[in-house]
């Protein structure tokens, strides 16, 4: 069994993040990166500021916006375009969701296209299905499809099964394993709540892209042995022995998966450092698109 450490392959994309952000230096440029949050919920908020003191780490700009939970849609449509009009600001990323009373898909669609480094604006989605690479590719797939490269796995031709279908995670991630090319190529089921027979559709995959929000839900009687399992899920769960009283677990039963694996990712130290890795990555590019 392998363990495909995301941590690793993040500091491997980080690096080259460097180099990138040290030859923009020289050109006199700096990418800089916004990240909007609503409301108090303490994960969001422990993800927004990683991620703001990575950005710092690597020399970015960053600005991390916190607003509270009574924010309306009107004053975060004000501060979205405030943003689109900043020159020092080169990706805008509203952490999601936001709070009920905000319409999502609205704030998405205000977003200026070429800061949308979150890949949710409709003009990024349409470029991920036409298989142009001059859009903006979710973050979270595109870690998942450079840890399945890095570890030297082979998609071409492979049985995907994606479980979940959201805008974020599982619909980007089968439109990226299915398109032509590296780390594409591959015949891909997209399994969800309404799918009959979870099993016998998983037993079927050599990779298995885990991203449903279900603590340890996918078990060894959902695994052919040899298959490659890439968990996805973030869960913080109850853990009265530990120093905070909760622990983080993904999407897949790892102790007993694990065993069955040629190879598979951890919870924590898995998807979770390539995200932001990858987040880094689009504000770059976003950087360089933009001039
Ligand atoms: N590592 C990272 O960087 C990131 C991790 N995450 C994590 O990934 C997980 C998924 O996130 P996200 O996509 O936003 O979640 P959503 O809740 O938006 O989507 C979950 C998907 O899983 C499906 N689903 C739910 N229960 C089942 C089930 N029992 N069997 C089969 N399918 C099921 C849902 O089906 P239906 O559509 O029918 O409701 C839905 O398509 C979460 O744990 C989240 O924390 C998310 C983003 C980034
Ligand atoms: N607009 C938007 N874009 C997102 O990309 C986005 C979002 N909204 N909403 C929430 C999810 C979740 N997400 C994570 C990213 C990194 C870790 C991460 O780095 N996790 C560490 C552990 C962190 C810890 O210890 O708490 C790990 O898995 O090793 C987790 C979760 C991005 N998301």
């Amino acid at each position: 069994m392998q363990l495909i450490s995301g941590t690793a392959v993040a500091e491997k994309v980080l690096e080259e993040c460097r180099r990138d952000i040290a030859e923009l230096a020289a050109a006199g440029k700096k990418p800089g990166l916004a990240v909007v949050l609503v409301g108090e919920d303490p994960a969001s908020r422990a993800y927004v500021r990683s991620k703001d003191k990575k950005c710092r780490d690597l020399g970015l700009h960053s600005i991390k916006l916190e607003l509270p939970a009574s924010t309306t849609q009107e004053e975060l449509l004000a501060h979205v375009q405030t943003l689109n009009n900043d020159p020092a600001i080169h990706g805008i990323l509203v952490q999601s969701p936001p709070p009920t009373h905000i319409d999502e898909a609205a704030i998405v669609r205000a977003i200026d296209p070429a800061k949308d480094v979150d890949g949710f604006h409709p003009m990024n989605v349409a470029k991920l299905a036409l298989e142009d690479s001059s859009g903006f590719v979710p973050c979270t797939p595109l870690g998942c499809q450079r840890l399945l490269m890095d570890a030297g796995i082979e998609t071409k031709g492979a049985n995907v099964v994606v479980l979940g279908r959201s805008m974020i995670v599982g619909k980007p991630m089968a439109l990226l394993l299915m398109a032509k090319g590296p780390g594409g190529d591959a015949t891909v089921t997209v399994a969800h709540s309404r799918t009959r027979d979870l099993a016998s559709i998983t037993k079927q995959a050599d990779i298995i892209i885990a991203a449903i929000g279900r603590p340890e839900f996918l078990k060894a009687e959902h695994v052919r042995e040899g298959a490659v399992v890439i968990d996805v899920g973030i869960n913080r769960v109850e853990a009265p022995d530990t120093p905070k009283g909760y622990k983080l677990v993904g999407d897949v039963a790892f102790d007993e998966v694990a065993p069955l694996c040629k190879a598979i990712t951890p919870v924590p130290g898995g998807v979770g450092p390539m995200t932001i890795a990858m987040l880094i990555a689009n504000t770059i590019k976003a950087c360089k698109q933009i001039g």
